[in-house]
Protein backbone atom coordinates (compact mmCIF):
# COMPACT_ATOMS: atom_id res chain seq x y z
CA UNK A 1 0.00 0.00 0.00
CA UNK A 2 1.26 3.48 -1.13
CA UNK A 3 1.48 6.25 1.24
CA UNK A 4 2.52 10.39 0.88
CA UNK A 5 5.16 11.68 3.20
CA UNK A 6 4.42 15.39 3.35
CA UNK A 7 6.75 18.30 5.00
CA UNK A 8 4.55 20.92 5.44
CA UNK A 9 4.80 24.42 6.64
CA UNK A 10 5.87 26.41 3.43
CA UNK A 11 3.79 28.29 1.23
CA UNK A 12 2.44 27.42 -2.13
CA UNK A 13 2.77 29.30 -5.02
CA UNK A 14 1.08 28.74 -8.88
CA UNK A 15 -1.54 27.76 -11.09
CA UNK A 16 -3.51 24.63 -11.17
CA UNK A 17 -5.65 23.17 -13.45
CA UNK A 18 -8.97 21.32 -11.72
CA UNK A 19 -9.38 17.58 -13.37
CA UNK A 20 -12.71 16.85 -15.10
CA UNK A 21 -15.59 16.12 -12.95
CA UNK A 22 -15.47 12.53 -10.83
CA UNK A 23 -19.20 12.46 -10.15
CA UNK A 24 -20.41 13.81 -13.58
CA UNK A 25 -17.99 11.33 -15.41
CA UNK A 26 -19.40 8.13 -13.69
CA UNK A 27 -23.60 9.38 -15.02
CA UNK A 28 -22.09 10.30 -18.44
CA UNK A 29 -20.12 6.78 -18.83
CA UNK A 30 -23.08 4.91 -18.05
CA UNK A 31 -25.05 6.48 -20.14
CA UNK A 32 -23.15 5.51 -23.26
CA UNK A 33 -24.82 2.03 -23.01
CA UNK A 34 -27.68 3.66 -24.19
CA UNK A 35 -26.99 3.83 -27.93
CA UNK A 36 -25.36 1.34 -30.45
CA UNK A 37 -23.84 4.90 -31.97
CA UNK A 38 -20.43 6.39 -31.12
CA UNK A 39 -19.96 9.02 -28.20
CA UNK A 40 -17.39 10.82 -27.65
CA UNK A 41 -16.04 11.79 -24.21
CA UNK A 42 -13.66 14.45 -23.08
CA UNK A 43 -12.29 16.09 -20.05
CA UNK A 44 -12.18 12.61 -18.54
CA UNK A 45 -10.39 12.95 -15.23
CA UNK A 46 -7.21 9.68 -15.04
CA UNK A 47 -8.44 8.46 -11.96
CA UNK A 48 -9.09 4.75 -10.04
CA UNK A 49 -12.90 5.47 -10.19
CA UNK A 50 -13.54 5.86 -13.59
CA UNK A 51 -10.93 3.57 -15.13
CA UNK A 52 -12.50 0.83 -13.64
CA UNK A 53 -15.79 2.05 -14.93
CA UNK A 54 -14.41 2.48 -17.88
CA UNK A 55 -12.71 -1.62 -17.40
CA UNK A 56 -16.21 -2.36 -16.78
CA UNK A 57 -17.84 -1.06 -19.73
CA UNK A 58 -15.36 -2.62 -22.02
CA UNK A 59 -16.23 -6.22 -20.19
CA UNK A 60 -19.32 -5.78 -21.22
CA UNK A 61 -18.78 -5.26 -25.08
CA UNK A 62 -18.43 -1.48 -25.40
CA UNK A 63 -15.91 -0.80 -28.08
CA UNK A 64 -13.62 2.17 -25.91
CA UNK A 65 -11.21 4.00 -27.72
CA UNK A 66 -8.78 6.48 -26.20
CA UNK A 67 -8.15 9.29 -28.79
CA UNK A 68 -5.92 11.90 -26.42
CA UNK A 69 -5.17 11.52 -22.82
CA UNK A 70 -8.96 12.86 -21.55
CA UNK A 71 -10.68 11.96 -24.58
CA UNK A 72 -12.60 8.79 -25.11
CA UNK A 73 -14.85 7.03 -28.07
CA UNK A 74 -16.77 4.81 -27.18
CA UNK A 75 -19.77 2.49 -28.97
CA UNK A 76 -22.14 0.03 -27.25
CA UNK A 77 -23.20 -2.05 -30.58
CA UNK A 78 -22.58 -5.28 -29.03
CA UNK A 79 -23.39 -6.16 -25.37
CA UNK A 80 -22.70 -9.22 -23.60
CA UNK A 81 -25.20 -9.43 -21.31
CA UNK A 82 -24.01 -12.96 -19.71
CA UNK A 83 -21.00 -10.76 -18.14
CA UNK A 84 -23.60 -9.93 -15.42
CA UNK A 85 -23.70 -13.28 -14.08
CA UNK A 86 -19.95 -13.55 -13.82
CA UNK A 87 -17.69 -12.88 -10.84
CA UNK A 88 -15.23 -10.82 -12.49
CA UNK A 89 -18.40 -8.34 -12.79
CA UNK A 90 -18.67 -8.94 -9.22
CA UNK A 91 -15.45 -8.41 -8.42
CA UNK A 92 -15.45 -4.96 -10.08
CA UNK A 93 -19.19 -3.75 -10.34
CA UNK A 94 -18.63 -4.13 -6.07
CA UNK A 95 -15.59 -2.03 -5.74
CA UNK A 96 -17.06 0.76 -7.52
CA UNK A 97 -20.24 2.67 -6.16
CA UNK A 98 -20.61 4.48 -9.46
CA UNK A 99 -21.41 1.25 -11.09
CA UNK A 100 -24.62 1.26 -9.90
CA UNK A 101 -25.66 3.45 -12.93
CA UNK A 102 -25.03 1.16 -15.18
CA UNK A 103 -28.69 -0.08 -14.49
CA UNK A 104 -31.20 2.17 -15.71
CA UNK A 105 -29.32 2.31 -19.23
CA UNK A 106 -29.64 -1.52 -19.40
CA UNK A 107 -32.53 -1.80 -18.55
CA UNK A 108 -33.67 0.54 -20.56
CA UNK A 109 -31.95 -0.71 -23.48
CA UNK A 110 -32.48 -4.22 -22.82
CA UNK A 111 -35.24 -5.04 -20.39
CA UNK A 112 -32.35 -6.51 -18.21
CA UNK A 113 -29.80 -6.21 -15.69
CA UNK A 114 -27.86 -7.37 -12.88
CA UNK A 115 -25.57 -5.48 -10.05
CA UNK A 116 -23.35 -6.72 -7.07
CA UNK A 117 -24.03 -4.94 -3.76
CA UNK A 118 -21.82 -1.67 -4.89
CA UNK A 119 -18.73 -0.18 -3.16
CA UNK A 120 -17.79 3.36 -2.30
CA UNK A 121 -16.76 4.93 0.61
CA UNK A 122 -17.36 3.91 3.65
CA UNK A 123 -18.93 6.69 5.33
CA UNK A 124 -22.19 5.78 6.64
CA UNK A 125 -25.07 3.47 5.33
CA UNK A 126 -25.28 4.40 1.99
CA UNK A 127 -28.79 3.00 1.44
CA UNK A 128 -29.93 2.38 -2.96
CA UNK A 129 -33.33 2.26 -2.03
CA UNK A 130 -33.99 5.35 -4.05
CA UNK A 131 -32.68 4.07 -7.32
CA UNK A 132 -34.68 0.25 -6.57
CA UNK A 133 -37.92 1.78 -6.25
CA UNK A 134 -37.90 4.57 -9.26
CA UNK A 135 -37.21 1.06 -11.46
CA UNK A 136 -39.36 -0.48 -9.45
CA UNK A 137 -42.13 2.30 -10.60
CA UNK A 138 -41.44 1.82 -13.92
CA UNK A 139 -42.28 -1.60 -14.13
CA UNK A 140 -38.84 -3.46 -13.16
CA UNK A 141 -38.79 -6.69 -10.58
CA UNK A 142 -35.75 -7.18 -8.12
CA UNK A 143 -34.83 -10.19 -7.05
CA UNK A 144 -31.92 -10.18 -4.27
CA UNK A 145 -29.77 -13.31 -4.11
CA UNK A 146 -28.15 -13.52 -0.92
CA UNK A 147 -25.85 -16.23 -1.45
CA UNK A 148 -24.31 -14.70 -4.80
CA UNK A 149 -24.77 -11.43 -3.80
CA UNK A 150 -26.41 -10.26 -6.72
CA UNK A 151 -29.43 -7.85 -7.56
CA UNK A 152 -30.97 -9.50 -10.66
CA UNK A 153 -33.83 -6.94 -12.16
CA UNK A 154 -36.20 -7.67 -14.89
CA UNK A 155 -38.18 -5.20 -16.87
CA UNK A 156 -39.50 -6.15 -20.41
CA UNK A 157 -40.95 -2.67 -21.22
CA UNK A 158 -40.13 -0.01 -19.09
CA UNK A 159 -43.56 2.26 -18.72
CA UNK A 160 -43.32 5.85 -17.63
CA UNK A 161 -45.22 7.10 -14.32
CA UNK A 162 -45.17 9.48 -11.74
CA UNK A 163 -42.38 8.74 -9.30
CA UNK A 164 -42.06 10.90 -5.80
CA UNK A 165 -38.36 9.93 -5.10
CA UNK A 166 -38.21 9.06 -1.11
CA UNK A 167 -34.80 11.66 -1.01
CA UNK A 168 -33.28 13.54 -3.84
CA UNK A 169 -30.78 11.28 -4.36
CA UNK A 170 -27.80 12.45 -7.40
CA UNK A 171 -26.92 8.74 -8.48
CA UNK A 172 -30.64 7.66 -7.74
CA UNK A 173 -32.36 10.11 -10.13
CA UNK A 174 -29.28 9.47 -13.01
CA UNK A 175 -30.26 6.45 -13.02
CA UNK A 176 -34.29 6.63 -13.18
CA UNK A 177 -33.83 9.44 -15.78
CA UNK A 178 -31.50 6.68 -17.97
CA UNK A 179 -34.04 4.49 -17.22
CA UNK A 180 -37.01 6.84 -18.31
CA UNK A 181 -35.43 8.05 -21.32
CA UNK A 182 -36.48 4.88 -23.48
CA UNK A 183 -39.79 3.76 -21.69
CA UNK A 184 -43.35 4.31 -22.99
CA UNK A 185 -44.88 7.39 -22.45
CA UNK A 186 -44.41 10.03 -19.96
CA UNK A 187 -42.54 9.33 -16.59
CA UNK A 188 -42.21 12.93 -14.35
CA UNK A 189 -39.49 12.46 -11.39
CA UNK A 190 -40.51 14.94 -8.29
CA UNK A 191 -38.04 15.63 -5.69
CA UNK A 192 -35.27 14.84 -8.54
CA UNK A 193 -31.69 15.90 -7.08
CA UNK A 194 -31.07 18.82 -9.81
CA UNK A 195 -26.76 19.32 -9.31
CA UNK A 196 -25.22 20.67 -12.63
CA UNK A 197 -23.87 16.77 -13.26
CA UNK A 198 -27.18 16.10 -13.39
CA UNK A 199 -27.98 18.82 -15.77
CA UNK A 200 -25.30 17.97 -17.26
CA UNK A 201 -26.50 14.36 -18.16
CA UNK A 202 -30.24 15.53 -19.67
CA UNK A 203 -28.56 17.93 -21.79
CA UNK A 204 -26.46 15.30 -23.03
CA UNK A 205 -29.26 12.70 -22.90
CA UNK A 206 -31.07 15.72 -24.91
CA UNK A 207 -28.48 15.74 -27.83
CA UNK A 208 -29.01 12.09 -28.34
CA UNK A 209 -32.47 12.42 -28.83
CA UNK A 210 -34.47 12.29 -25.29
CA UNK A 211 -37.16 14.54 -24.64
CA UNK A 212 -36.30 15.63 -21.41
CA UNK A 213 -37.51 18.89 -19.50
CA UNK A 214 -37.46 20.81 -15.88
CA UNK A 215 -33.63 20.33 -16.03
CA UNK A 216 -32.11 22.40 -13.18
CA UNK A 217 -35.44 22.01 -11.11
CA UNK A 218 -36.64 19.04 -8.85
CA UNK A 219 -39.44 18.43 -11.52
CA UNK A 220 -38.41 16.49 -14.63
CA UNK A 221 -40.35 15.17 -17.07
CA UNK A 222 -39.01 13.18 -19.70
CA UNK A 223 -41.28 11.69 -22.70
CA UNK A 224 -39.95 8.37 -23.80
CA UNK A 225 -38.94 7.88 -27.10
CA UNK A 226 -37.80 4.87 -29.32
CA UNK A 227 -33.92 4.84 -30.18
CA UNK A 228 -31.43 7.44 -29.04
CA UNK A 229 -28.63 8.35 -31.31
CA UNK A 230 -24.63 9.17 -30.71
CA UNK A 231 -23.08 12.95 -29.41
CA UNK A 232 -20.37 14.82 -28.13
CA UNK A 233 -19.50 15.83 -24.33
CA UNK A 234 -17.34 17.89 -22.16
CA UNK A 235 -17.17 16.89 -18.27
CA UNK A 236 -17.52 20.29 -16.24
CA UNK A 237 -14.19 21.18 -13.88
CA UNK A 238 -14.44 19.02 -10.62
CA UNK A 239 -16.27 21.13 -8.30
CA UNK A 240 -14.88 19.17 -5.08
CA UNK A 241 -11.00 19.70 -6.35
CA UNK A 242 -11.68 23.60 -6.67
CA UNK A 243 -13.44 23.51 -2.98
CA UNK A 244 -10.21 21.46 -2.10
CA UNK A 245 -7.83 23.91 -3.74
CA UNK A 246 -9.67 27.25 -2.29
CA UNK A 247 -9.21 25.40 1.14
CA UNK A 248 -5.51 23.99 0.13
CA UNK A 249 -4.18 28.04 -0.39
CA UNK A 250 -5.82 29.19 3.23
CA UNK A 251 -4.76 26.70 5.19
CA UNK A 252 -1.30 26.72 3.74
CA UNK A 253 -1.08 30.96 3.54
CA UNK A 254 -0.85 30.53 -0.62
CA UNK A 255 -1.31 32.13 -3.87
CA UNK A 256 -3.02 29.90 -6.12
CA UNK A 257 -4.58 30.28 -9.35
CA UNK A 258 -7.44 27.67 -9.75
CA UNK A 259 -7.56 27.99 -13.95
CA UNK A 260 -11.15 27.33 -15.65
CA UNK A 261 -13.51 26.98 -12.94
CA UNK A 262 -16.77 27.26 -14.86
CA UNK A 263 -17.83 29.58 -11.96
CA UNK A 264 -21.22 29.59 -12.59
CA UNK A 265 -21.91 25.95 -12.15
CA UNK A 266 -20.10 26.11 -8.91
CA UNK A 267 -23.55 27.48 -6.78
CA UNK A 268 -23.48 28.32 -3.25
CA UNK A 269 -19.54 26.66 -2.76
CA UNK A 270 -17.64 30.18 -3.37
CA UNK A 271 -20.62 32.01 -0.86
CA UNK A 272 -19.49 29.37 1.59
CA UNK A 273 -15.65 29.06 1.57
CA UNK A 274 -16.15 33.43 1.73
CA UNK A 275 -18.21 32.83 5.12
CA UNK A 276 -15.22 31.31 6.77
CA UNK A 277 -13.21 34.38 6.10
CA UNK A 278 -11.29 33.14 2.63
CA UNK A 279 -10.52 35.91 0.16
CA UNK A 280 -10.60 35.05 -3.56
CA UNK A 281 -11.22 37.10 -6.87
CA UNK A 282 -12.67 36.15 -9.71
CA UNK A 283 -10.43 36.88 -12.71
CA UNK A 284 -12.26 35.66 -16.39
CA UNK A 285 -12.84 32.49 -15.22
CA UNK A 286 -10.46 31.70 -13.21
CA UNK A 287 -10.32 31.68 -8.78
CA UNK A 288 -7.53 33.63 -7.78
CA UNK A 289 -6.81 33.74 -3.53
CA UNK A 290 -3.97 35.71 -2.42
CA UNK A 291 -1.31 34.52 0.12
CA UNK A 292 -3.16 35.16 3.52
CA UNK A 293 -2.03 35.19 7.13
CA UNK A 294 -5.47 35.18 8.73
CA UNK A 295 -9.11 34.69 8.28
CA UNK A 296 -12.14 35.02 9.86
CA UNK A 297 -14.70 33.19 10.42
CA UNK A 298 -18.23 35.13 10.00
CA UNK A 299 -20.89 34.70 12.17
CA UNK A 300 -24.69 34.29 11.52
CA UNK A 301 -27.14 38.02 11.46
CA UNK A 302 -28.19 37.49 15.14
CA UNK A 303 -24.16 37.50 16.44
CA UNK A 304 -24.82 33.49 16.64
CA UNK A 305 -22.11 30.57 15.58
CA UNK A 306 -22.20 30.11 12.48
CA UNK A 307 -23.52 26.71 11.16
CA UNK A 308 -22.45 24.92 8.05
CA UNK A 309 -24.44 21.96 6.76
CA UNK A 310 -24.88 19.98 3.73
CA UNK A 311 -28.17 19.49 1.90
CA UNK A 312 -29.13 18.50 -1.80
CA UNK A 313 -28.70 20.88 -4.77
CA UNK A 314 -28.31 23.73 -4.13
CA UNK A 315 -27.54 23.30 -0.82
CA UNK A 316 -23.66 23.07 0.15
CA UNK A 317 -22.41 19.32 -1.02
CA UNK A 318 -21.78 16.93 1.93
CA UNK A 319 -18.39 16.16 -0.23
CA UNK A 320 -16.79 19.87 0.54
CA UNK A 321 -17.45 19.91 4.43
CA UNK A 322 -14.63 18.10 5.41
CA UNK A 323 -12.46 20.42 3.83
CA UNK A 324 -14.45 23.31 5.18
CA UNK A 325 -14.14 21.71 8.56
CA UNK A 326 -10.15 20.88 8.14
CA UNK A 327 -9.43 25.08 6.88
CA UNK A 328 -11.73 26.13 10.10
CA UNK A 329 -9.06 24.77 12.32
CA UNK A 330 -6.60 27.59 11.15
CA UNK A 331 -9.32 30.26 11.18
CA UNK A 332 -10.17 32.74 13.38
CA UNK A 333 -13.77 32.15 15.36
CA UNK A 334 -15.73 28.88 15.89
CA UNK A 335 -18.14 27.14 13.55
CA UNK A 336 -20.45 24.64 13.41
CA UNK A 337 -19.63 21.45 10.85
CA UNK A 338 -23.03 19.85 10.64
CA UNK A 339 -22.66 16.90 8.09
CA UNK A 340 -26.97 15.38 7.52
CA UNK A 341 -26.11 13.15 4.98
CA UNK A 342 -23.35 10.77 6.05
CA UNK A 343 -22.91 9.42 9.55
CA UNK A 344 -19.39 8.24 9.34
CA UNK A 345 -17.90 11.14 7.46
CA UNK A 346 -16.40 13.77 10.62
CA UNK A 347 -14.58 10.79 12.79
CA UNK A 348 -11.45 11.58 11.04
CA UNK A 349 -11.06 14.64 13.43
CA UNK A 350 -9.10 12.45 16.03
CA UNK A 351 -6.44 13.15 13.31
CA UNK A 352 -6.68 16.93 13.45
CA UNK A 353 -7.17 16.79 16.92
CA UNK A 354 -3.54 14.64 17.42
CA UNK A 355 -2.48 17.49 15.39
CA UNK A 356 -3.31 19.85 17.49
CA UNK A 357 -6.51 21.56 16.44
CA UNK A 358 -8.86 21.93 18.61
CA UNK A 359 -12.45 20.06 17.61
CA UNK A 360 -15.36 18.97 19.53
CA UNK A 361 -16.86 16.02 18.30
CA UNK A 362 -20.79 16.46 19.49
CA UNK A 363 -22.21 13.23 17.91
CA UNK A 364 -21.89 11.40 14.41
CA UNK A 365 -23.03 14.39 12.79
CA UNK A 366 -22.10 17.42 14.54
CA UNK A 367 -18.19 19.07 14.70
CA UNK A 368 -17.91 21.96 16.48
CA UNK A 369 -14.42 23.34 15.45
CA UNK A 370 -12.44 26.60 17.55
CA UNK A 371 -10.15 28.02 15.19
CA UNK A 372 -6.55 28.35 16.22
CA UNK A 373 -5.99 31.89 14.55
CA UNK A 374 -2.42 30.65 13.39
CA UNK A 375 -1.41 31.23 16.98
CA UNK A 376 -0.08 27.43 17.08
CA UNK A 377 0.65 25.46 13.85
CA UNK A 378 -0.62 21.93 13.55
CA UNK A 379 2.28 19.65 13.80
CA UNK A 380 2.92 16.54 11.52
CA UNK A 381 1.87 12.96 12.27
CA UNK A 382 1.16 9.78 10.97
CA UNK A 383 -2.35 8.53 9.62
CA UNK A 384 -4.30 6.84 7.45
CA UNK A 385 -6.94 8.01 4.96
CA UNK A 386 -10.40 6.41 6.13
CA UNK A 387 -12.04 8.45 3.08
CA UNK A 388 -11.41 10.36 -0.17
CA UNK A 389 -12.81 13.73 1.15
CA UNK A 390 -11.34 13.35 4.68
CA UNK A 391 -8.42 11.91 2.84
CA UNK A 392 -7.40 15.04 1.18
CA UNK A 393 -8.16 17.14 4.54
CA UNK A 394 -5.70 15.39 5.90
CA UNK A 395 -3.32 16.34 3.10
CA UNK A 396 -4.48 19.84 3.63
CA UNK A 397 -3.64 19.61 6.82
CA UNK A 398 -0.69 18.01 6.40
CA UNK A 399 0.90 20.99 4.06
CA UNK A 400 -0.21 23.17 6.56
CA UNK A 401 1.47 21.15 9.58
CA UNK A 402 5.25 21.58 11.15
CA UNK A 403 7.20 18.34 10.33
CA UNK A 404 6.72 15.64 8.80
CA UNK A 405 3.32 13.75 8.18
CA UNK A 406 2.78 10.25 6.75
CA UNK A 407 -0.51 9.53 5.04
CA UNK A 408 -1.95 6.17 4.61
CA UNK A 409 -4.09 4.09 2.35
CA UNK A 410 -3.69 6.79 -0.14
CA UNK A 411 -5.65 4.98 -3.00
CA UNK A 412 -8.87 6.37 -1.24
CA UNK A 413 -7.32 9.91 -2.32
CA UNK A 414 -6.41 8.90 -5.62
CA UNK A 415 -9.85 7.25 -6.54
CA UNK A 416 -10.81 10.82 -6.87
CA UNK A 417 -7.98 13.36 -7.45
CA UNK A 418 -5.67 12.87 -10.55
CA UNK A 419 -1.61 12.68 -9.90
CA UNK A 420 -2.09 15.07 -7.01
CA UNK A 421 1.38 14.91 -5.95
CA UNK A 422 2.81 15.47 -9.19
CA UNK A 423 0.46 18.66 -9.26
CA UNK A 424 1.42 19.70 -5.86
CA UNK A 425 5.07 19.58 -6.54
CA UNK A 426 4.38 21.88 -8.97
CA UNK A 427 3.32 24.47 -6.82
CA UNK A 428 6.15 24.14 -4.72
CA UNK A 429 5.01 21.58 -2.16
CA UNK A 430 7.04 18.98 -0.35
CA UNK A 431 5.30 15.86 -0.96
CA UNK A 432 6.58 11.94 -1.86
CA UNK A 433 5.08 9.18 -2.45
CA UNK A 434 6.76 5.82 -0.23
C1 LIG B 1 -20.72 8.71 -7.32
C2 LIG B 1 -21.41 9.92 -6.80
O1 LIG B 1 -21.94 10.73 -7.54
N1 LIG B 1 -21.36 10.07 -5.47
C3 LIG B 1 -21.98 11.25 -4.87
C4 LIG B 1 -23.46 11.00 -4.74
O2 LIG B 1 -23.61 9.78 -4.01
P1 LIG B 1 -25.03 9.05 -3.93
O3 LIG B 1 -25.83 9.34 -5.16
O4 LIG B 1 -24.70 7.65 -3.61
O5 LIG B 1 -25.70 9.76 -2.73
P2 LIG B 1 -27.23 10.11 -2.52
O6 LIG B 1 -27.52 11.43 -3.17
O7 LIG B 1 -28.05 8.95 -2.90
O8 LIG B 1 -27.32 10.28 -0.97
C5 LIG B 1 -26.22 10.52 -0.15
C6 LIG B 1 -26.62 10.42 1.30
O9 LIG B 1 -27.44 11.49 1.64
C7 LIG B 1 -28.65 11.06 2.18
N2 LIG B 1 -29.66 12.00 1.66
C8 LIG B 1 -29.75 12.23 0.32
C9 LIG B 1 -30.72 13.09 -0.16
C10 LIG B 1 -31.58 13.70 0.75
O10 LIG B 1 -32.50 14.46 0.37
N3 LIG B 1 -31.42 13.46 2.09
C11 LIG B 1 -30.47 12.62 2.54
O11 LIG B 1 -30.37 12.42 3.75
C12 LIG B 1 -28.82 9.64 1.68
O12 LIG B 1 -29.61 8.87 2.53
C13 LIG B 1 -27.39 9.16 1.62
O13 LIG B 1 -26.96 8.67 2.85
O14 LIG B 1 -24.08 12.09 -4.07
C14 LIG B 1 -23.62 12.29 -2.73
C15 LIG B 1 -24.45 13.44 -2.16
O15 LIG B 1 -24.19 14.64 -2.83
C16 LIG B 1 -22.12 12.56 -2.74
O16 LIG B 1 -21.67 12.59 -1.40
C17 LIG B 1 -21.36 11.46 -3.49
O17 LIG B 1 -20.02 11.88 -3.70
C1 LIG C 1 -18.34 9.89 -1.47
C2 LIG C 1 -17.80 10.08 -2.65
O1 LIG C 1 -17.74 9.15 -3.65
P1 LIG C 1 -18.55 7.75 -3.77
O2 LIG C 1 -20.00 8.14 -3.85
O3 LIG C 1 -18.04 7.18 -5.03
O4 LIG C 1 -18.20 6.96 -2.53
C3 LIG C 1 -17.18 11.38 -2.99
O5 LIG C 1 -16.90 11.60 -4.18
O6 LIG C 1 -16.94 12.20 -2.08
Amino acid sequence: MNAFEIRGGKPLKGEIIPQGAKNEALQILSAVLLTPEQVTISNIPDIKDVNKLIELLGDLGVEVNRISKDTYQFKAANINLDFFQSQTFKAKGGSLRGSIMIVGPLLARFGKAAIPKPGGDKIGRRRLDTHFLGFEKLGAKFIYNAETGFFNIDATQLKGTFILLDEASVTGTANIVMAAVLAKGTTTIYNAACEPYLQQLCKMLNRMGAKISGIGSNLLTIEGVEALGGTEHRLLPDMIEIGSFIGLAAMTESEITIKDVCYQELGIIPDVFRRIGIQFELRGDDIYIPAQKHYEIDTFIDGSILTVADAPWPGFTPDLLSILLVVATQAKGSVLIHQKMFESRLFFVDKLIDMGAQIILCDPHRATVIGLDKRYQLKGIEMTSPDIRAGVSLLIAALSASGKSVIHNIEQIERGYQDIDTRLKALGADIRRV
